[in-house]
């Protein structure tokens, strides 16, 4: 049986934490068949990222349609996309094809590197919002799209609504950066979903945002309606973080294939 097919179109992590190979091997773990599209290649590793580099846009355009036009797919999911120009293509893309799109509008990584121009915001907020099905900002991307400073769980509900406001069909604002237990909003501005999980106290949490965003796309894939695929996501991405691990002398990864190994550190 062929099992359903879900496309990323996001950067290359080389630590294997986060980016392309943080939604490969959640795509694997979530038994859905994974496929990318490579937008730019970091040199990265628990410490931070060194470099980075863009491919060219006809490079990315050229994945896009090698894989959709054959193969086809259930999902697409998107992360790091560095430029305006880059942005701008990947939103034409998407929104030519007939597959929900969750959007994690990556901004700044965990050690604080950029991986998005500021001239590119503006392009994320008017031609990449409109075309998602879900859009996955952290309070930081929050702040930096909309201007709401989000410093509580009350402020969960104005932050969705501003990114509400620029079109994705539902808001999915992670409270990972907040005290407290890890909450989140997911609402499409009538229904409203809280999901909530224990905090874990373990620096090893990169990849978080790569993982969880793929793991919606893989539960949607597989035909869940956004709160069913958003609640199994944010079950899977919990016990990855729970069971994430030290590698480097920086913030190591989630754990993938914690469901694989009874939820031990180090899968
Ligand atoms: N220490 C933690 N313990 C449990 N859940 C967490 C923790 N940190 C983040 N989360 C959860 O991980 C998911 C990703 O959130 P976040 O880390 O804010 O994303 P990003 O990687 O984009 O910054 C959210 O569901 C958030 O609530
Ligand atoms: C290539 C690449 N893409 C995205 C990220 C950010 O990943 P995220 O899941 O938000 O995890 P942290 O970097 O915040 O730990 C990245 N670092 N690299």
């Amino acid at each position: 049986m062929t099992p359903p097919r879900v496309l990323t179109v996001a950067g290359s992590d080389s630590g294997g934490g986060a980016g392309i190979q943080a939604d490969l091997k959640t795509m694997l773990a979530l038994g859905v068949h994974g496929m990318s599209v490579i937008t730019a290649v970091t040199a990265q590793n628990s410490l931070g990222v060194q470099g980075a580099w863009e491919l060219p846009v006809e490079a990315v355009r050229a994945q896009y349609r090698s894989v959709v036009d054959d193969i086809g797919v259930q999902a697409v999911k998107t992360g790091m996309l560095a430029s305006a120009e880059l942005v701008e293509t990947v939103a034409e893309l998407i929104g030519g094809t007939d597959a929900p799109a969750v959007v994690d509008p990556v901004g700044v990584s965990k050690h604080g590197d950029s991986l998005l121009a500021a001239s590119a915001l503006d392009s994320v907020r008017t031609k990449l919002l409109p075309v998602a099905t879900v859009a996955t900002p952290n309070l930081d991307e929050v702040a930096q799209l909309t201007g709401v400073r989000v410093q509580s769980e009350d402020d969960l509900r104005r932050a969705a609504a501003a990114v509400l406001a620029y079109g994705p069909r539902w808001a999915l604002i992670k409270g990972g950066h907040l005290p407290g237990e890890a909450v989140d909003l997911l609402t499409d501005g009538s229904e409203e979903h809280w999901l909530r999980a224990p905090r874990y106290d373990n620096r090893h949490t990169h990849g978080t945002g790569c993982t969880l965003a793929s793991a919606i796309a893989s539960q949607l894939a597989k035909g869940q309606s956004v709160p069913e695929a958003v609640a199994a996501a944010k079950e899977y991405v919990t016990g990855a973080i729970a069971a994430g691990f030290a590698l480097g002398g920086g913030i190591g990864p989630v754990a993938h294939g914690w469901a694989f190994t009874g939820g031990t550190p180090g899968a």
